[in-house]
């Protein structure tokens, strides 16, 4: 039997002064040991391919996880940016609303673009095994966890993701996509549980 194309998802590590809203920065101490912990959590697994975030919080995750798995090739993949891949939906709690009023029908344009070129991709069937790490944003993985379980567009918002959590989709020809493992923080210790509006602590 195969085991077909995983992907294991990553979101960034914790970056620098993240609760103030800015919009890129180096990765914080807790960061940088969330990174090398995640790298540890996937030590034996044998990457074809590692594509990151270009922005800084993502490539910085991705060069501590390199430094620590020398067998990683890291490569940035404008496909994995942060982005808003929908407008406001009625069916969204209407908490949501404010975030959306403040994003322009440009952005979510783009968005959609991205995330449907990166379906494309990534999210792919294979009869080869295949393992693809990819290391980018709370959005973007949302959204690919939404397209695997084929949930409708606006259902992206409130999947959400710790920093360096560990989410895992698998593709196999003939099969239904497989959500193997989702937001899998078994390897922070309760302190490094970050990134998540309501804490996370088991
Ligand atoms: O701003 C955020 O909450 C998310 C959106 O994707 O981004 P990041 O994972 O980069 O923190």
């Amino acid at each position: 039997m195969t085991v077909g194309h995983v992907l294991y998802l990553v979101r960034h590590g914790e970056q620098v002064d993240a609760e103030y809203g800015v919009a890129d920065g180096p990765l914080s101490p807790r960061g940088e040991r969330q990174a090398r912990l995640i790298a540890d959590r996937l030590g034996g697994v044998p990457f074809d391919n590692v594509w990151h975030s270009p922005l800084q919080r993502a490539a910085e995750t991705a060069a501590i996880m390199g430094k620590q798995l020398p067998a990683l090739d890291p490569k940035p993949s404008p496909l994995l940016f942060d982005c808003v891949p929908t407008e406001y939906s009625p069916e969204m709690p209407h908490a949501f609303e404010p975030f959306f009023n403040a994003v322009s029908e440009e952005e979510v344009d783009a968005g959609r673009a991205q995330m449907s070129d990166a379906i494309a991709e990534f999210l792919t069937p294979s009869r080869e095994t295949r393992h693809d790490l990819l290391i980018t944003h709370n959005f973007v993985i949302g959204w690919f966890v939404r397209e695997a379980l084929s949930a409708p567009g606006w259902r992206w918002v409130g999947v959400n993701q710790a920093n360096c959590g560990l989410t895992i989709i698998r593709y196999r020809s003939g099969r239904m996509p497989e959500l193997v493992t989702h937001n899998d923080l078994g390897h922070l210790p309760v302190e490094l549980r970050t990134g998540l509006a309501d804490p996370q602590p088991y």
